[in-house]
């Protein structure tokens, strides 16, 4: 049965965030009993030109080097969520981007929680369906995200099985 509202959304935690047991379980609890579902999830460490790539929309503003320098520090998660207005919702449990704002607005959720300064600020949402597309593109080129229930769930299972493959390696 076709849900058209079952969306995706491409979270990400940035390197500082995987480095910190607590705060990562934490984060993967959230997301958990929130009633997202996680579809598929990798670790991967971006190369200079694929972080220059992902953020090129930010190429020139004056944080862009040291978000840059951030996102190539070490291994970060990728992960395709699912559920109702994902996009939105996994947005709303980040919290705004400027940690101090995030502290002051919001202080349950994640950037409040787990930012360190408005860069390292513990995660990445897309912000549209579009960037959605494009985010799974280029970390999941081979992998196909169908708006209804069945597929979602079905991916689920794969991506743990794509989560042990990449621990047990
Ligand atoms: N004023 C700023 N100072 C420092 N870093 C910033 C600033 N604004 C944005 N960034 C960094 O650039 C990333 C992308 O900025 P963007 O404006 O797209 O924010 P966002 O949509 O809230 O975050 P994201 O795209 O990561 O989900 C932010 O997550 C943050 O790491």
């Amino acid at each position: 049965m076709t849900s058209a509202a079952t969306a995706f959304t491409l979270a990400i935690f940035k390197p500082h965030l995987l480095k910190n047991p607590v705060a990562y379980g934490a984060v993967e609890r959230l997301i958990k009993s929130s009633g997202m579902r996680i579809v598929t999830r990798k670790q991967v460490h971006l190369t200079q030109p694929e972080a220059e790539q992902f953020y090129r929309d930010h190429q020139g503003k004056f944080f862009y080097r040291r978000l840059i320098s951030l996102m190539t520090s070490g291994p970060l998660e990728v992960l395709v969520l699912s559920g109702e207005n994902v996009i939105n919702r996994w947005r709303e449990l980040m919290g705004p981007t400027k940690v101090f704002k995030a502290v002051y607005s919001n202080p349950e959720c994640i950037r409040s929680l787990y930012g360190l300064t408005d860069t390292r600020n513990a995660s990445h949402g897309s912000d549209s369906v579009a960037s959605f597309q494009t985010e799974a593109a280029l970390f999941f080129p081979n992998q196909e995200f169908a708006s209804n229930e069945a597929s979602a769930d079905n991916c689920e299972s794969n991506g743990h099985q794509q989560q042990d493959r990449q621990n047990s390696s």
